[in-house]
């Protein structure tokens, strides 16, 4: 039996609160700071570890957060979750973006069919398609190859795929399987979506509309503003244009599109990458085999997501030790910072993903919380952050829990050595030097240059970014965004606190307004 309960009524919560601190600079220093990064590590899927040396943990606190998880019933409600139970409450859905790559328990059936099935027929159906467009079957009016791939969408449906797409573009490139370059029109800003027309050429463009509700204002506006494009350069629209979307959605049954390729409502928006949202775009650029490849990435790790123990399950533990750095230590925010410029959007699609799923105040059931949620999320790639926010984090007032992750490996295969190392070998010598600056700090008389260090860490280390590591790194932080709403006890799958915003636009353009409203319509000169 589940039972869905706050964080702060259960016991192990309440001896997590009492137990002793770490001293992260303590336990950094010396031959004890070796000795942890050699055993507080977790193997991932697909080689990656997840290593949580740096973190304020020690034995006796990692025990305590194991019991939390088997108090607050982590595993069973995963499991509930993926066998088809409505976890959605808000929405009254299932949640099923884990069937777009595998089955981890029990066939779940919904809409008349085995909904395993459906993903993975859209998969294929979308395969078929791409695999048209790169032999040029499926050709523009004059007969010509399509040579660039368009995605139009916001929110879910563009931050994501776009993370991916600039993960995969060098390695792609690199290993031959790179098809269409990609681009991405998402804002209502007229400018974003002149400037990807600017650069392209519409004539051997092909353009997906991505929208699971099929309703969405700025979607719906990027699109007209293609299609007068299209028009304008004296071509059909609907030779041009494939869509994404729900089969219930307005969308669906439109005539307007080449193809349309189906998702459906229990795949929330920010956990639509391994669905058709991302299919279509990677499966067009890179080849279906890539997107494939990408999702067996991702079953692994979720397969993990099902173990018991928080050390054999990477996407618990640190689900577990960002709730203890939230609830207990009181950090306000979490940064994610890839040593990776292929990541170089993942944290932007991580700011979704955690911030849209997270951010409530009031539980499952509609009751206020009294204790604090999702962080703030935040990151760049390093070294790139280094030189901007990393003053803040080393010597601020705020501690600020890290998320690093980092590859023994470059995408590109070229380098160069420059006074005596490669920039590979630069690069990831700065994130270990980080780890350790930002645990051990470092004593200075001068107060201006002393670093007190005790900023805790965790990094994701592999080989290489390649399809199948980077299914494995979207799945872990979904399934930890996932268990952090269990223990929180929120609905991390609605998105109610987007709405008020767009009611009230609505107005504004409706010249509805009065009061404030009027008056900054005004002033925006509307
Ligand atoms: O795919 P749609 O339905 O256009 O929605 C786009 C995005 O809008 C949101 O609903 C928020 O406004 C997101 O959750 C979603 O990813």
């Amino acid at each position: 039996m589940i039972t869905w309960n706050n964080l702060d009524t259960l016991e192990a919560f309440k001896n997590l609160s009492k137990a002793e601190r770490v001293n992260i600079a303590e336990a950094m220093s010396g031959e004890n700071g070796a000795e942890r990064v050699k055993t507080y590590s977790t193997p991932m899927a697909e080689g990656l570890a997840y290593n949580y040396a740096a973190k304020q943990v020690d034995d006796k606190l990692l025990e305590d957060l194991q019991k939390l998880a088997d108090e607050a019933q982590l595993t069973e409600k995963f499991e509930a979750l993926y066998n088809g139970e409505v976890i959605n409450t808000g929405e009254k859905r299932m949640v099923l973006h884990h069937l777009t790559r595998g089955q981890l328990g029990e066939a779940v059936n919904a809409d008349g069919t085995d909904k395993r099935a459906f993903y993975k027929e859209q998969q294929q159906k979308i395969a078929d398609f791409a695999n048209k467009v790169h032999a040029g079957e499926i050709t523009n009016a004059a007969g010509e190859k399509f040579t660039t791939v368009v995605q139009i969408g916001i929110g879910g449906s563009d931050l994501g795929p776009r993370a991916m797409y600039l993960a995969l573009e060098n390695w792609a490139k690199k290993n031959d399987t790179f098809k269409m370059e990609a681009k991405f029109i998402s804002n209502v800003d007229p400018d974003d979506a002149a400037a990807v027309l600017y650069g392209i050429d519409v004539a051997h463009s092909i353009f997906i509309l991505v929208s699971k509700s099929g309703t969405t204002l700025e979607t719906l506006t990027n699109e007209s503003f293609v299609k007068d494009a299209l028009k304008n350069a004296g071509l059909d629209a609907s030779k041009h244009m494939i869509a994404v979307t729900s089969e219930t959605s307005p969308l669906a049954k439109s005539d307007d599109y080449l193809a349309a390729f189906f998702m459906d409502d229990y795949i929330g928006g920010r956990y639509s990458s391994t669905s058709a949202v991302g299919g279509a775009v990677l499966s067009l650029a890179f080849g279906p085999e890539v997107f494939e490849r990408f999702l067996n990435g991702a079953a692994e790790e979720d397969r993990l997501g099902t173990e018991k123990d928080i050390r054999k399950n990477p996407a618990m533990l640190d689900a577990l030790i960002g709730v203890y750095e939230r609830n207990v230590l009181g950090y306000p925010s979490t940064a994610v910072l890839p040593y990776s410029q292929a990541l170089s959007r993942f944290p932007a699609h991580l700011q979704q993903l955690d911030m849209e799923s997270n951010g409530k105040c009031v539980n499952r059931f509609g009751e206020r919380l009294d204790y604090v949620t999702g962080p703030v999320i935040f990151g760049e790639p390093g070294t790139n952050g280094q030189h901007s926010f990393y003053q803040l984090l080393h010597q601020g007032t705020d501690i600020i829990p890290l998320q690093f992750v980092g590859f023994k490996n470059n995408q590109m295969n070229t380098d160069v050595v420059i006074q005596g190392s490669t920039s590979q070998q630069k690069l990831c010598a700065n994130v270990a030097a980080q780890i350790v600056a930002f645990a051990c700090g470092k004593e200075d008389e001068n107060r201006n240059k002393n670093f007190e260090g005790g900023r805790p860490s965790s990094i994701i280390i592999g080989e290489q970014l390649n399809p199948e590591t980077l299914g494995a790194l979207l799945s872990h932080f979904e399934n930890k965004v996932m268990f952090q709403g269990f223990v929180w006890n929120v609905n991390s799958f609605d998105q109610e606190g987007v709405q008020l915003g767009k009611v009230l636009a609505k107005r504004v353009l409706a010249h509805e307004t009065d009061g404030a409203l009027k008056v900054l319509s005004d002033l925006m000169n509307i």
